[in-house]
């Protein structure tokens, strides 16, 4: 795997803007084609930050609705071409829309943020199509639900944002699309499609599948068991009720390295299964005890994951439940130098205030602490 470039958001702010608005990296207007989920949060953020957005779906009602919760306006037939179109199409037509995309707005650079990086690409690259224009790309970023509904302008804050160029892509394309994700707080890593794909079908496709087959076991279960459901259920299954039809797409494009994985897991299963059978049995418990501790080294490595990070400090502030806040605090870290590696939202019911929780490494945890203190934030 190549050295991977990450860069973390720091946020700058415009005086001109007015009170709270942030000012844009993005230059030119963005045109987004699939209004759903990820296309109108992409909209609502840019909107938030004064970016001229327009949408475009092939549900009416769909684009109406993103149009009207704020993501942004629908084009018009004498709008000029935007500078950056978004793709924010199911998988299995990302292809056929950048194509279009390519051809309707020459002069625009054109990203998507289809769950695999792959199949698009090579496709693509099969029917003849000049590339030079396009960078494809995918925020780490979702909820189990889509549709503009469930759009949120927050969405993509402190999450990995991974974009895939080649050496022909040249610079201003990059940074147009690097600026949109950028703008939207989003963590810029860069990786190689087949890196990219074999990199989601570890951490988003396996988990997508498990997930999925472990609830499907409460099915037929008696609705006596079902009622004691606790933590550990709802903390294995919360993406178990993400939408079929969207993953037989992800996963069918990213066929191979997912089918290896569940191979390994499969095995994984059976021997954990074969030494519980008989527990008796000499070296079954320590097998049994090896391989549950496996995953307590594999939870500690998941950045952020709650309290199970070793290689991070977390430092908590209170922020107020006010727009513009939480960008207030990421603009301020930026200023003071401190590289939030992660960040975790937690809102107290009824209560006017927030406490994010700011992953950093643990030697400026200290002077993170005292310097936002020096600045009027309360932590805890
Ligand atoms: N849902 C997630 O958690 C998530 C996260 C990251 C990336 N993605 C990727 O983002 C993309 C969109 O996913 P989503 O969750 O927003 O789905 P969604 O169903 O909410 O939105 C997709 C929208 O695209 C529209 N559409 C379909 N074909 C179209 C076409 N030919 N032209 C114009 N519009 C068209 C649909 O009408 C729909 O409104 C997918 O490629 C998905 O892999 C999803
Ligand atoms: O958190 C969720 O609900 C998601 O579905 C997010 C998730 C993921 O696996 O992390 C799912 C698929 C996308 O391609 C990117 C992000």
């Amino acid at each position: 795997m190549s050295d991977l470039k990450v860069t973390i958001p720091g946020v700058a702010r415009s005086d001109e803007g007015g009170a709270g608005v942030l000012a844009a990296r993005t230059r030119g207007s963005v045109h987004v084609i699939g209004s759903g989920l990820l296309g109108a949060s992409v909209g609502l953020g840019l909107r938030a930050r004064g970016v001229e957005v327009t949408l475009e779906d092939l549900s009416p009602t769909t684009v109406a609705l993103a149009a009207d919760y704020g993501a942004g306006r629908l084009r018009g037939a004498d709008d000029p071409e935007p500078a950056l179109v978004v793709v924010a199409t199911p998988p299995d037509v990302t292809a056929d829309v950048i194509e279009r995309a390519l051809a309707a707005y020459p002069s625009a650079v054109v990203t998507d943020v289809a769950s695999v990086k792959l199949a698009p690409y090579l496709e693509l690259r099969r029917r003849g199509v000049d590339l030079t224009h396009y960078v494809g790309s995918h925020p780490m970023a979702g909820r189990e639900r889509g549709g503009a509904f469930m759009a949120r302008a927050d969405l993509f804050t402190a999450r990995p944002w991974i974009i895939c160029r080649d050496e022909a892509t040249p610079a201003e394309a990059l940074a147009l699309v690097e600026a949109v994700a950028l703008d939207l707080g989003g963590v810029l890593l860069e990786m190689t499609p087949e890196e990219h794909d074999r990199s989601v079908g570890l951490v988003s496709h396996l988990p997508q599948v498990v997930s999925s087959l472990l609830a499907a076991r409460l099915v037929p279960a008696a609705e006596q068991a079902i009622e004691l459901a606790g933590g550990g259920l709802r903390d294995t299954t919360r993406i178990a009720a993400s939408d079929p039809e969207l993953w037989v797409q992800i996963l069918g494009a990213n066929r191979e390295p997912v089918v290896e994985l569940l191979d390994a897991f499969a095995a994984d299963l059976g021997a954990f299964a074969e030494a519980l059978r008989d527990p008796a049995r000499p070296g079954a418990k320590r097998r049994i005890a090896d391989l549950l501790a496996a995953g307590n080294r594999g939870v500690s490595r998941i950045p952020g994951k709650h309290g199970s990070s070793e290689r991070f400090a977390t430092i908590t502030v209170f922020v107020d439940d006010r727009p513009g806040e939480l960008a207030r605090l990421l603009t301020e870290l930026g200023e003071l130098g401190i590289n939030m590696e992660d960040l975790r939202l937690e809102h107290s019911p009824g209560a006017q205030i927030g406490f994010a929780e700011i992953a950093v490494l643990p030697e400026v945890a200290e002077r993170a602490v005292a310097d936002l203190v020096e600045r009027g934030w309360r932590t805890l």
